[in-house]
């Protein structure tokens, strides 16, 4: 099924610039992909998949002002995130040079006012608290909480996107409170008070 019908009928909310970033970044990100190695994803069905994976928790999150994701690599999930929320400021943090400068040149391109590329370790970066830290296919939940502690207070929610080790994963998250929500075989991680 297409992108554009598949978010649809999920019911997720895009704005109206969605798509047009969209159409630009999967042009460019194939373009790119073709001299570097950005992400594993090179064609068309599978980028849509990582975007619709991506996007998808826009449809349970909480409202936020402000995210960090760690290891963006090429753009998943900290981009898409970016392009469905305009209101919410975006720090994508990646320290290889060639995916950093990858996401500057779309943060340029699309003229997005909301993100902030970091070309650097999340541990190198200055302590600042957000709202939402989120992380796809970078490290196991326990080092993920460990990375994130500076970045975060008791009112700060974590998504991480995982697969079925989420639930082994979980029994090392020091009893925070956390919802697993399942799509297929990917499991939204969503740790944090008052969920
Ligand atoms: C397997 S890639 C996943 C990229 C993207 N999140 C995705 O799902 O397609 C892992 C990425 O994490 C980045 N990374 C590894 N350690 C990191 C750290 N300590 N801080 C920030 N990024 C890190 C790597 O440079 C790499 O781009």
């Amino acid at each position: 099924m297409q992108l554009h019908r598949r978010i649809e009928e999920t019911g997720i909310k895009v704005p109206d610039t969605f798509f047009a970033n969209i159409e630009k970044y999967k042009a460019n990100l194939l373009k790119w992909n073709r001299v570097h190695n950005l992400t594993g994803a090179r064609d068309e069905a599978t980028l849509d998949e990582f975007i619709f994976d991506a996007l998808y928790p826009v449809s349970f999150l909480p409202q936020v002002s402000s995210l960090l994701d760690i290891g963006t690599g090429a753009g998943f999930p900290g981009m898409i995130l970016a392009f469905a929320l305009p209101e919410t400021e975006v720090t994508l943090v990646e320290p290889l040079t060639k995916r950093a400068s990858f996401l500057q040149f779309i943060k340029a391109d699309l003229g997005l006012e909301n993100v902030r590329v970091i070309k650097k370790r999340v541990e190198e970066m200055q302590p600042e608290t957000f709202e939402l830290i989120t992380s796809r296919a970078v490290t196991d939940t326990k080092m993920l909480l460990e990375l994130s502690k500076d970045y975060r207070d008791e009112n700060s929610k974590l998504l991480f996107y995982k697969g079925e080790k989420v639930f082994d994963e979980v029994e090392e998250t020091q009893n925070m409170p956390h919802k697993i929500i399942e799509r297929q075989n990917r499991h939204y991680l969503l740790l944090g008070e008052g969920l």
